[in-house]
C-alpha cells in the first residue's frame, strides 16, 4: 500500500499531465485526444464495473472502480471541476438527508 497516495495529490499530478503534456503518459494521451475520448472511457470504465459487480467478484469490482476513479479524475481536470466542489456537493446533500431522515423519524414517532 503507498502511504503517499491521495485523491488530491493524484488530482495534482494530472493537472500537471494537463499542462505539461510529457510524452509517453498515458494522461497526457487521454488529454491530447480530448473530452469526447474521456467520456468514451468513463462510460466503458462504468460498463466494466457494472459486469463485475452484477458477477458478484470482489477483486475485479475494486480493480474497476480503480479505473472508473482515475478516468473520472480526468474528466473533472479536463472540465475544470475541483474535489472540493464535488466535496461541498456531497456534504449539502448530506445535511439535507439529515434533516429528512429526521423529520421522518419526527413524524413516525408522533402516529
Ligand atoms: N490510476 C491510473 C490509471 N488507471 C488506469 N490507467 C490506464 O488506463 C488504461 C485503461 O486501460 P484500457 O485497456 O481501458 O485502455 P487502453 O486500451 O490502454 O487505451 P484506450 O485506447 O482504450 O484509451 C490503461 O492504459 C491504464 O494504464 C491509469 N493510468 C494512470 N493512472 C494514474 O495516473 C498517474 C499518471 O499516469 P501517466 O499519465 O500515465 O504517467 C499514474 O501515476 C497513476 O497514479
Amino acid at each position: 500500500m503507498d502511504e503517499q497516495f491521495s485523491y488530491e495529490g493524484l488530482y495534482r499530478l494530472l493537472e500537471e499531465r494537463r499542462a505539461k503534456r510529457p510524452e509517453g503518459s498515458y494522461t497526457t494521451y487521454l488529454f491530447e485526444k480530448g473530452l469526447d475520448k474521456i467520456l468514451k472511457k468513463v462510460g466503458e470504465e462504468c460498463t466494466e464495473v457494472i459486469i463485475a459487480a452484477k458477477d458478484r467478484d470482489h477483486k475485479e469490482t475494486v480493480y474497476e472502480l480503480a479505473d472508473l476513479a482515475y478516468h473520472v479524475l480526468v474528466l473533472m481536470v479536463e472540465a475544470g471541476i475541483s474535489l472540493d466542489e464535488v466535496r461541498a456537493e456531497l456534504a449539502g446533500r448530506h445535511v439535507i438527508d439529515h434533516k429528512v431522515k429526521q423529520e421522518k423519524m419526527a413524524s413516525d414517532q408522533a402516529e
